[in-house]
């Protein structure tokens, strides 16, 4: 546990410090919203879940938020603190802030009963020292206009709107259908709260770069949605020649056909040279469907951070994909009551395939060794015991046991989270 340095203390921030937050939030993130920003973009952090440091002279000097989450993972889902809105001042970076919030945040998180903390990285290398894992990753791509695909069936019998965005009329169908999109593929976090759904599809001037306003293709089935995709285009001709590029802020889709009929017009729009995709999963249907996956140059980057924070519950809340019986000795210096050996057993497989586990302290032999850093890489099925262990981060006591604990880890679907919070 990181004491507050001498003088500094914790605190709750209530709505009524709002600009106090905001003006800690702009110096450490290096923004100024203008007012009309501002005006139209909500309030997503909770305020019951909000906290500070107060420098010795009662000012705030460094603040953060958690949003109440649900995460998927393999096979169920675990409420999660979601870590947000971390902030030091410039002049008070380097003093223990950071890590007196995230001790703080952990003891917040446990006693609301949340096993787990996700976050997106603002730099990747802050919060591994904290227990956080890389568990998840995702992929860009620049695809040329005309890009071949695949065919899928069914994709040409769906129709097609391309529409301006109008946040409340279109609000309910994107909700709806990302949610549904990614059912059964962990990390697919969905927007629970009012201004997360009003902030997704907010569009002030300020966000736009000189580009349109926020377009949105809607693919149906008769009446009914079966993906959406959110995007916008900038004018650009270069030498007399057109060479708009696509920028997609979202995307979803229910099946492969919609999937295949969304990236076929998108990948086809008039006067434009390229689309470039939001993040996807690794394993997203594009990359599937792309006859030519080189050419889009994908760049691979971390996605979602874990933290378990409740190894036993954690532990408990997801499915596994084989039989395993395993000894996992952990190593947790900040949450010492995750420290030690857990038995891991499952049970009878269930109709879909996948075995639910028994987890318990034990003084039996561990079979495999990791700090709590390694088991969050590895939670939500996206990162393999195995790779871990070959890259010296992982220990495997017992022979023949990481190859068993890394295909009962393992999900068939990569873990992804469609947007940062
Ligand atoms: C989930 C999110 O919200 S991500 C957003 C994170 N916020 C930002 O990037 C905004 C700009 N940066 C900041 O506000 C601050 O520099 C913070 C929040 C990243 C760090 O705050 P500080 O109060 O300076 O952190 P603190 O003094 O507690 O440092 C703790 C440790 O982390 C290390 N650390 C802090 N920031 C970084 C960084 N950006 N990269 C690598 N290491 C870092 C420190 O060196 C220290 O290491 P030590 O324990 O070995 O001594």
């Amino acid at each position: 546990m990181t004491a507050a340095p001498a003088g500094y203390r914790v605190v709750e921030v209530p709505e009524a410090r709002k600009a106090e937050l905001l003006d800690v939030d702009h110096l450490a993130f290096a923004f100024e919203p203008d007012a009309e920003t501002s005006a139209q973009v909500p309030m997503t952090l909770e305020w019951d879940r909000t906290v500070g440091v107060e420098a010795p002279d009662g000012t705030l000097a460094a603040v953060h938020g958690s949003f109440r989450l649900v995460l998927p993972v393999p096979g169920g889902a675990v409420p999660c603190a979601g870590l947000t809105w971390v902030g030091t001042r410039p002049d008070q970076r380097r003093r223990g802030l950071l890590s007196t919030m995230i001790d703080t945040h952990f003891a917040r998180s446990l006693a609301r009963d949340e096993p787990v903390s996700a976050l997106y990285a603002a730099e990747p290398g802050i919060y591994g020292r904290f227990g956080y894992g890389s568990a998840a990753t995702n992929v860009r791509l620049t695809v040329p206009r005309g890009a071949a695909l695949r065919p899928v069936p069914g994709s040409d019998a769906l129709a097609v709107r391309f529409e301006k965005l109008d946040a409340d009329g279109h609000g309910p169908l994107v909700q709806r259908v990302h949610a549904a999109a990614g059912s059964g593929r962990p990390g697919w976090i969905t927007r629970d709260t009012d201004a997360l759904r009003r902030k997704h599809l907010a569009d002030p001037p300020a966000w736009r770069d000189g580009a349109e306003p926020l377009r949105v293709v809607t693919v149906l089935a008769g009446d009914e949605p079966r993906g959406y995709a959110l995007l916008r285009r900038k004018e650009t001709w270069t030498d007399g020649q057109p060479a708009m590029v696509v920028r997609m802020h979202d995307l979803a889709a229910l099946d492969a056909a919609a999937a295949h009929r969304l990236w076929s017009v998108v990948l086809d729009l008039d006067l434009t040279s390229a689309v470039e995709t939001p993040m996807l999963a690794p394993d997203d249907e594009l990359l599937q469907l792309l006859v030519d996956p080189r050419g889009p140059r994908p760049r691979v980057a971390d996605n979602l951070w874990l933290r378990v924070l409740d190894v036993r519950a954690a532990l408990a809340a997801r499915r596994w994909s084989a039989p395993v019986d395993v000894v996992l000795d952990v190593q947790d210096a900040r949450l010492p009551a995750n420290a030690g050996r857990w038995r891991v057993t499952t049970g009878e497989p269930g109709p879909d395939g996948t075995w639910d586990a028994r987890v318990e302290p034990t003084h039996e032999p561990a079979d495999v060794a990791l700090d709590v850093r390694e088991l969050g890489a590895v939670y939500l099925g996206g990162r393999s015991l195995g790779a871990l262990g070959r890259a010296g981060l992982v220990t495997e006591l017992v022979p023949g046991t990481l190859h068993r604990a890394s295909a009962a880890f393992g999900w068939p679907l990569a873990p992804v989270c469609s947007w940062a919070f």
